[in-house]
């Protein structure tokens, strides 16, 4: 089923044109990643569908006008609060949705093992590491249960091993709670290690260039016959990206007729 449909979305800053017409789908459960170069609008991409900005084009979730408030949002910075201990960062998304602080640690203080924060409840933002802050923002993301999630290159600060690290520890978080997500990403290897689907966006303006299925096994842990496959369609994403602007889409949105 599809949750999302965006159709023809376009947007110029003055005479800046950075969308120039993106068609995007994800289904119900279903991992999907916007994959481009730098600048090419794909941050641009999220504020259209949070509403932060507006643009052209339809954009639909479940068939009806989209609402910015199906999205849970994670930006590339964690965005943690200094001043607030870990627990009450992971709160508060719950309290601007009017939860007490009180109920919101009652549902979020269940959910720090599973995220590989036990024992930092009471800690300072300051005193974690780098892929502990970003479970920490993730855990913030998801308690607020919208029926999306939107993750802006959420690893792009970390150091290669724990960007690793970080990577297959999403793949198995996905794997147990089957999240409807969407993410960008500059990674090719990221993003066909945690992906359904791949959308390949041209240089600014951006449109699709390829969307590319991801068919490997989960979950996607280090076996030699899985690491072959995904290294071929990590090359064939990398010709796309590098050798553009030719156009090779595999299902091409625009073709479609609705
Ligand atoms: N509010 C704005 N006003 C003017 N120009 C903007 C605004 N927001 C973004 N841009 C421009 O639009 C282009 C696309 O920006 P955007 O952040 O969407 O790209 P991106 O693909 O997410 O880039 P990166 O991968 O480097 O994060 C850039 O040239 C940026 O300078």
């Amino acid at each position: 089923m599809t949750r999302l449909e965006l159709r023809h979305m376009r947007k110029s800053f003055g005479a800046l044109e950075v969308l120039a017409g993106v068609s995007l789908d994800v289904g119900a459960g279903e991992f999907v990643s916007i994959l481009g170069p730098s600048g090419a609008g794909k941050s641009t991409l999220f504020q259209l569908l949070t509403g932060a900005i507006r643009g052209e084009g339809d954009m639909r979730f479940d068939g009806a006008p989209l609402d910015g408030a199906r999205f849970a949002f994670m930006p590339q910075r964690d965005a943690l609060m200094p001043w607030r201990r870990v627990i009450d960062n992971a709160t508060l998304g719950l309290e601007v949705q009017g939860m007490t602080r009180r109920a919101a640690r009652e549902r979020v203080a269940p959910l720090f093992a599973e995220f590989g924060l036990a024992g930092f409840e009471r800690a300072w933002p300051a005193e974690l590491s780098g892929g502990m802050r970003q479970r920490a923002a993730l855990l913030r993301t998801v308690v607020q249960q919208r029926d999306m999630l939107l993750l802006d290159e959420p690893f792009g600060a970390l150091d290669a091993l724990t960007r690793a690290a970080m990577q297959r520890w999403l793949e198995g978080m996905w794997r147990s709670h089957r999240w409807t997500a969407l993410l960008i990403t500059h990674d090719v290897r990221e993003a066909v290690l945690l992906s359904d689907r791949i959308y390949v966006l041209s240089a600014r303006p951006a449109r699709v260039v390829r969307e590319v299925a991801v068919p490997l096994p989960r979950p996607r842990t280090d076996s030699a016959a899985l690491a072959r496959e995904a290294a071929a369609i990590e090359a064939g994403i990398l010709d796309t990206l590098l050798g553009q602007p030719t156009p090779i889409n595999d299902h091409p949105m625009e073709n479609r007729n609705d």
